[in-house]
């Protein structure tokens, strides 16, 4: 395995996405995009990516063409120690409970329906981060073995900055002609062994017309693409190490096979997960309340030569800077009709619990 230090050679671990069925880690890089659009030419035009879309579908994405793909069968799992313990500052939670306050007045006055609101820690560390150290906690705590790590930036870069976090949320996945997503929206935090918030969860009416708002979107975006859609009318629970969630498996048939793993992430992102509806009201008012996401609420994943592939919501990450001194984590939520703003802090800090306890926080 690639050490965080190699740069720029065919050895270098740029992209890991490591999922129950196996992992998928791309190395070195023949050809970097940071414009979504030319990476999905490349990809009609023969090559392979892996990387990251931005959360605003006009901003930078960091795909690449790596000099090799390795796929094996199981889960990522390195065996490292714990992490040294750092110092996490919370930027002010009652500042998020405002935000939310503020959005739940918009949703009163029928502006909007829903929109996520996210917030972020920083994390510093004595000791140098190590990203790789950081994926294989992620992956060996996860119940899937769930996780993702994307190396940034110039391949030259003898220290760049890593995106590193464990998703459990599958944006879009092509096999053959195969379409699937696995949305989730509706969250509470999950104590292991007990089910309770767990069924009140998906007892919830708040909560179910949160979660219906994302896979109507995902039914917009996806018909026109396929020949055949199925849509479970109920969700189901989805249990990660931290929080329950409330799912729904929709599977499809793509109409035009030449229709990539990549179009049909570009297709489908930002849904309601991540930003809101009506759209463009949900990513003016993030526009408004949160500093640029970059990478947060984008998405992370790999497309294959012949258009197969699978892009996960980047959600649960942290941002680990270049000094390997400090990392910036983020979580958000969805805010309906029925939102409680402390409520909602509550949730972003459970939410966060997944990568802080990976960094050592
Ligand atoms: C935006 C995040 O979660 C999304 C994914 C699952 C459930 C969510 C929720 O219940 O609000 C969010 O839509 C995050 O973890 O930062």
């Amino acid at each position: 395995m690639a050490g965080d230090a190699a740069t720029g050679t065919s050895d270098t671990l740029r992209f890991v996405l490591s999922r129950p069925s196996g992992t998928v880690e791309g190395y070195g890089v023949r050809a970097r995009f940071t414009d979504r659009g030319a990476a999905a030419d490349a990809v009609r035009s023969g090559a392979g990516v892996v990387g990251a879309l931005a959360f605003d579908p006009d901003g930078p994405c960091d795909l690449t063409s790596p000099q090799r793909r390795v796929v094996t069968g199981t889960p990522w799992a390195r065996d490292v120690g714990p992490a040294a313990p750092v110092e996490v500052t919370e930027s002010d939670p009652a500042r998020h409970a405002e935000r939310v306050r503020r959005a739940l007045k918009l949703i009163a006055a029928g502006e909007l329906e829903k929109v996520v609101l996210a917030r972020h820690v920083t994390v510093t560390s004595a000791a140098a981060i190590d990203p790789v150290a950081v994926l294989s906690r992620l992956t060996a705590a996860d119940p899937g073995g769930n996780g993702y790590l994307v190396r940034l930036g110039d391949p030259d870069e003898p220290s760049p900055a890593v995106l590193v976090g464990s998703s459990p949320e599958v944006l879009v996945r092509r096999t053959g002609t195969t379409v699937s997503c696995h949305p989730l929206a509706g969250s509470a935090p999950r104590t292991p062994g007990d089910d309770t918030a767990g069924r009140a969860l998906l007892a919830s009416g708040k909560d179910r017309h949160e979660h219906a708002l994302v896979v109507e979107a995902l039914r917009r975006g996806l018909t026109p693409l396929c020949s055949e859609l199925d849509v479970p009318a109920e969700p189901t629970l989805v249990a990660t190490g931290q929080m329950w969630h409330l799912g729904t498996p929709i599977v499809g048939r793509i109409a035009d096979p030449a229709t990539t793993a990549l179009d049909l992430a570009i297709a489908v992102h930002p849904t309601p997960a991540v930003c809101g509806s009506p759209y463009e009201r949900a990513f003016d008012l993030i526009r408004r309340e949160e500093p640029d996401r970059g990478l947060y609420t984008g998405a992370v994943g790999w497309c294959d030569e012949h258009g197969d592939g699978e892009w996960m919501v980047a959600i649960r990450c942290a941002l680990v800077d270049g000094s390997r001194t400090s990392a910036t984590a983020y979580a958000g939520g969805g805010i309906v009709d029925g939102s409680d703003p402390d409520a909602e802090v509550d949730e972003t800090r459970a939410k966060l619990r997944t990568v802080l306890g990976a960094l050592g926080g």
